[in-house]
C-alpha cells in the first residue's frame, strides 16, 4: 500500500501533511511516532529534505468541523498545537469540501479557520485561530522562581541569564524575552533552547519552545525561535502568536489590542492580531502563507523502515512563487 503525503509550509515552517483517511485504518501512535523520526530527518537522512513534522489529518467526530489535526514533531513528539501547520491543514481540507471558513478540531479546542486573500500570486494565505490561552504553570509544565504559579516579564535566575521572560501557553508552551538586536543573533537562545529541552532539566521537564522578540517599529516585531522537538526552525506560528500577546500586553507604546502586527522571522513574513474576549480570555488571529510545495508518494512499509528509494514527487511551482515573496519584503 502506498503512503500520499503533501510536504506543505507556513512561513517555511515545513512539514508533511498525512491524510489517514486514505488508510483502511488508521497509523498506530507508534507507527505516526517512527513514521516523522524517519521522514523529518535532515540532511539527506529523510524523505528528500526532511520536514520540522507530520501533521496529521484524521475525521472529526465533533459537530460543525471538517476534520481533525494532530501535530507530531521531527522527534516523534506530539504537540497540542501548531500555527502554521493549521494554516495548511485548513487550506486543505478546504479546498476538500469547497469550503473557506469553517473550524478544525485540535487537542484542546475546534479552531476557526478561514481563507484570506493571497499574499501575493500563487501564495494563498489563511487566517487561524490560536486560543486557548493560559499563564498558569501547571498548564505550561513550569517549575521556576520557586513554584512561581506566572512568570510574566521576569527573569529566571536559573537559567543564568540576565534577559526578562514571560511563559505562556497557546495551548503548548512558549517561553519569550525582548531582546535587542545583538541578543537575537547570538548564541543566547540556542543554550537556553537545548538546556530547557534537554529532557533533564527541572524547569521544563516537558521541554518548552523558546523564542527571542526584537521590537522593529510601530506593530513590527521580528521572532526567531527554538522549538520543543525540532531545534531552530524558520518559524514557528504559536510562538510568534504567544510573541504578540507579549508584545501587546508589554509594548503599549508600540501597539494595541485588535491592531495587525507584521511579525517577520528566518522564513518570512506573518500577520497577527491579538484579541481579548468579552469573556477577558486572550485569543490571537494567525495569518499567514500556506503553501503546497510538492505531492509526494511511496510504499508505506518503505516509508515505516526508513526506506526512501521507490519515493516519487511532483512538484506544484509553489515554492519558487514564495520564495518570490520572500525576495519582494526585503526589496519592498
Ligand atoms: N514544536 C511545537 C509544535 C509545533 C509548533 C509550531 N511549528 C507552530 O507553527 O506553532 C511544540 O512542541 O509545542
Amino acid at each position: 500500500m502506498a503512503v500520499k503525503m503533501i510536504k506543505v509550509h507556513g512561513s517555511g515552517n515545513d512539514f508533511y501533511l498525512l491524510d489517514q483517511t486514505q488508510f483502511p485504518e488508521p497509523l498506530t501512535d507508534k507507527g505516526l511516532k517512527q513514521l516523522a523520526i524517519n521522514i523529518c530527518k535532515r540532511d539527506g537522512a529523510g524523505l528528500y529534505e526532511g520536514a520540522d513534522g507530520v501533521l496529521v489529518v484524521d475525521k472529526s467526530e465533533h459537530a460543525h468541523v471538517l476534520g481533525r489535526m494532530r501535530v507530531i514533531n521531527a522527534d516523534g513528539t506530539e504537540a497540542s498545537m501548531c500555527g502554521n501547520g493549521l494554516r495548511t491543514v485548513a487550506r486543505y481540507l478546504g479546498t476538500q469540501n469547497d469550503a473557506d471558513n469553517f473550524r478544525v478540531e485540535t487537542m484542546y479546542a475546534d479552531l476557526k479557520v478561514q481563507a484570506v486573500a493571497d499574499f501575493a500570486k500563487q501564495v494563498p494565505a489563511y487566517s487561524v485561530e490560536i486560543s486557548p490561552v493560559s499563564f498558569d504553570a501547571k498548564t505550561l509544565g513550569m517549575h521556576a522562581n520557586h513554584e512561581a504559579q506566572t512568570i510574566i516579564n521576569e527573569t529566571i535566575p536559573e537559567l543564568k541569564s540576565e534577559l526578562k521572560f514571560s511563559a505562556v501557553a497557546v495551548p503548548n508552551p512558549h517561553l519569550i524575552a525582548f531582546v535587542d538586536h545583538a541578543t537575537l543573533v547570538g548564541d543566547e537562545l540556542g543554550r537556553i533552547g537545548e538546556w530547557l529541552n534537554d529532557g533533564k532539566n527541572t524547569i521544563f521537564p516537558d521541554g518548552v519552545n523558546v523564542s527571542f522578540v526584537e521590537v522593529l517599529g510601530q506593530n513590527s516585531i521580528f521572532v526567531r525561535t527554538f522549538e520543543r522537538g525540532v531545534g531552530f526552525t524558520n518559524a514557528c506560528g504559536t510562538a510568534m502568536s504567544a510573541s504578540s500577546l507579549m508584545y501587546v500586553l508589554l509594548h503599549q507604546e508600540s501597539t494595541d489590542f485588535n491592531q495587525e502586527i507584521q511579525v517577520t522571522n528566518p522564513g518570512g513574513m506573518v500577520k497577527t492580531v491579538v484579541h481579548q474576549g468579552a469573556d477577558e480570555e486572550y485569543w490571537m488571529e494567525l495569518i499567514g502563507n500556506a503553501t503546497f510545495v510538492k505531492i509526494v508518494s511511496l510504499p508505506l512499509t518503505d516509508a515505516l523502515a526508513a526506506d526512501f528509494t521507490q519515493a516519487s514527487a511532483t512538484i506544484t511551482g509553489e515554492q519558487a512563487a514564495y520564495e518570490d515573496f520572500v525576495t519582494s519584503l526585503t526589496t519592498a
